[in-house]
């Protein structure tokens, strides 16, 4: 029996998401946590004619986060604010680094076994964060807590396929590591399968609409928020890997992970000198069982953009660990 949390539930990101993990054959029972509209959100989906129980979590009800994370097999966390134009994703830290905290303190509490899925942005420093909080407790896994960056992932492979005029953007796959914000972001054209060639201005410009894939969408939205449909979708494939793998079933996807304790991952970390990076990861029962280093296979143009990006996350995960250790007075 799989029970998958949403924590978040509500939002724009968290009732697309939760529907679609509804639907899933790898999950058993639903539980919805936020600060707001949880119980409604949970039985308008409980009349959908699939098995399993889906139960709404308040804040500030009794069972509370308690409630929803007890018997947790995976928990899944959009909850925190979205950009609004002009906004970067480090922008969205001083709110939602403390929504983070406190949920990873429940999941340390009620579900430390639990496979964690951070979506709440930025990703960057929201993981080193959950990390942070989880050593404390003496109950962190870096096998089990992810940084989900599979919407870029979705994105390149999406935009890859129309400048390549390939029909179908699921039949590409662009290898997508670094970490989740503008130029941390690094597709490596180079590794797709099939394999493409698209250079010169045109690879400068389809790698540039996928690192800032994001602030398209929240021109777009104008003042309404960020993705959250392709969010919702890119959340789920990641969850499903997730749980493929937890059955013994073949799964990989990238994520944004702490590299020592995942097989492969000490090998990357020499390379890029930092302790969280995305890679392709493939799952297992324990969760992430080894990190594939394409790294080095990247070519001049891709070591380049990797040298941006590792500079862009030192700050962002040094960030996030400071928040743990010297929390900012209130
Ligand atoms: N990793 C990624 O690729 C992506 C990440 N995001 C991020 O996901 C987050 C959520 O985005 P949206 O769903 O559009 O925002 P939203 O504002 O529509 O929904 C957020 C939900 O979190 C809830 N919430 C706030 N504080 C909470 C708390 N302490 N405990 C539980 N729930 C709480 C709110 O009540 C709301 O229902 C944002 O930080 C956004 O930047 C968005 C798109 C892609
Ligand atoms: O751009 C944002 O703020 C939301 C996000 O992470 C994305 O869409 O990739």
């Amino acid at each position: 029996m799989v029970k998958a949390v949403v924590a978040g539930a509500a939002g724009g990101i968290g009732q697309p998401l939760s529907l679609l993990l509804k639907l899933s054959p790898y999950v058993d029972e639903l539980a919805l946590y936020d600060v707001v509209n949880s119980p409604g959100v949970a039985a308008d989906l409980s009349h959908i004619s699939t098995t399993g129980p889906v139960k709404g979590y308040l804040a500030k009800d009794e069972a509370g986060l308690k409630g929803a994370l007890t018997g947790a097999d995976i928990v899944v966390i959009p909850a925190g604010i979205p950009r609004k134009p002009g906004m970067t994703r480090d922008d969205l830290f001083k709110i939602n680094a403390g929504i983070v905290q406190n949920i990873i303190e429940g999941i340390a509490q009620y579900a430390p076994k639990a496979f964690i899925l951070i979506i709440s942005n930025p990703v960057n420093s929201t993981v080193p964060i959950a990390a942070e909080v989880l050593k404390k407790h003496n109950v962190f896994d870096p096998k089990r807590l992810f940084g989900v960056t599979t919407l870029d992932s979705v994105r390149a492979d999406t935009f890859t396929a129309e400048v390549s005029s390939i029909k179908d953007p699921k039949s590409v796959h662009v290898p997508v590591v670094g970490g989740h914000s503008g130029e941390t972001i690094v597709p490596l054209l180079s590794l797709t399968t099939p394999n493409v060639s698209i250079q010169g201005e045109t690879r400068d410009k389809l790698v540039n609409r996928i690192q800032f894939g994001g602030d398209e969408v929240v021109k777009a939205k104008d003042g309404a928020g960020s993705a959250t449909l392709s969010m919702a979708y890119a959340g789920f494939l990641f969850a499903e890997a997730v749980l493929k793998g937890a059955k013994g079933e073949a799964a990989t996807a990238a994520a944004y992970i702490h590299l020592d304790g995942v097989t492969g991952g000490s090998e990357i970390k020499q390379k890029v000198g930092v302790d969280y990076f995305a890679v392709p990861v493939t799952f297992g029962p324990e969760g992430a069982v080894k990190a594939e280093n394409i790294l080095t296979k990247a070519n001049e143009y891709e070591q380049q953009l990797l040298k941006v990006a590792i500079d862009g996350l030192k700050g962002n995960i040094s960030k996030g660990v400071d928040f743990v250790a010297n929390p900012p007075a209130n």
